[in-house]
């Protein structure tokens, strides 16, 4: 196999390099149709290792099976082989993890925090919808467009729960029974969801540590300040709903459709302001087959009963590099 600079795909014209991330490199590139786009290329370390290849596998197969427009769409890929590749929507903004890092200040202008927040929010309502977990919802895998919209990308740790998938999750965003050892579910989701929440709209997470077990503790025993009271200006009902995203109970949490029109009643906005939208892109019929995903640093298989063994150190990069919350903000 050649060298990882030196490949190429079929049909593509490469522009420049957008990105690395620890599985790809993503380029911007002129497709086959002529257009621009965010060409994903596993690196030659991902192809090598069984779990990296096949998490790969299935980003590519969800991304181009699931349609939405809040989701990061998914032109063509080949999932596995050398010329394993995923061709995307390009965001000429970056992700907002980019964009937060550029900016002085953190806590994001209200009405522009809120329209992304629907929009994350809109993606998951999509995807729980259709039977499937997320699993990676944060900064880094959410995507801007010119016109501050938002969509929600990297289908890599993304499964179905009638066929069960490996557990996964950033130790930021991730929800308290994961800690445990449990199964994650759509309530796994919308708790990451309420952590991008008191992001966006406070200019800090709600729950820090300087490693994974402080981390941790944060999340299974504390509890945060009312989102109004960090920032006057969020709305009652939109703070309540932050404050039920982080319940530790999965049951207790609302579901991520109930949060999107929460957000969008206080924008001001119809709550079904994209059904037309919706149905003109078909939701997947069945679930895929032998998805075969996996997460950054999967353990186990869900849905398995709760269990007794120590949470998982979920995220890869933090497992081969040693953990450290302030090398990257994922
Ligand atoms: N659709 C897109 N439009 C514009 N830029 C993109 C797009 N997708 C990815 N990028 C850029 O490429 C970078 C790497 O992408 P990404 O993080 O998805 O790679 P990865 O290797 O899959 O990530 P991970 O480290 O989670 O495995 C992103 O941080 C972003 O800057």
């Amino acid at each position: 196999m050649t060298d990882d600079r030196d490949r190429i795909i079929p049909g593509y014209a490469m522009h420049r390099v957008l990105g690395r991330g620890n599985t790809s490199a993503v380029h911007l590139a002129i497709d086959p149709e002529g257009r621009k786009v965010a060409l994903k290329i596993p690196h030659l370390e991902t192809l090598r290792v069984q779990d990296a290849a096949e998490r790969f596998a299935n980003e590519v197969r969800l991304t181009l099976k699931f349609k939405h427009p809040r989701l990061v769409r998914g032109w063509a890929g080949t999932p596995h082989g050398q010329h394993a590749f995923l061709s995307l929507e390009y965001y000429p903004q970056g992700s907002l993890s980019d964009h937060l890092e550029q900016q002085l200040v953190r806590r994001l202008e209200l009405q522009r925090a809120l329209r992304i927040l629907a929009d994350v929010a809109s993606a998951l309502a999509y995807l729980h919808k259709q039977g499937a977990v997320h699993q990676d919802v944060k900064t880094h895998n959410v995507y801007l467009d010119d016109q501050g919209r938002a969509a929600l990308g990297d289908m890599g740790s993304t499964y179905f729960v009638a066929q069960g998938g490996k557990v996964s999750g950033s130790p930021y965003y991730m929800a308290p029974e994961i800690y445990h050892g449990e199964t994650s579910s759509s309530a796994s989701d919308v708790y990451s969801l309420g952590i991008l929440m008191y992001e966006l709209l406070s200019g800090d997470r709600p729950f820090n540590g300087n490693s994974y077990e402080e981390l941790m503790v944060a999340h299974l025993t504390r509890f945060p300040v009312s989102l109004s009271h960090l920032n006057p200006g969020v709305a009652r009902s939109v703070s309540k709903m932050a404050e039920l995203a982080l319940a530790k109970r999965p049951s207790d949490r609302p579901t991520a459709e109930a949060i999107r029109r929460e957000i969008l009643l206080s924008l001001g906005e119809q709550t079904d302001e994209e059904r037309g939208e919706d149905d003109a892109r078909k939701p997947p019929a069945e679930p895929v087959k032998n998805v075969g995903r996996h997460g950054h640093s999967t353990q186990r298989t869900a849905p398995r009963p709760a269990d007794t063994t120590p949470p998982p150190k979920t995220d890869k990069d933090d497992e081969k590099r040693g953990w450290n919350p302030f090398r990257r903000r994922k």
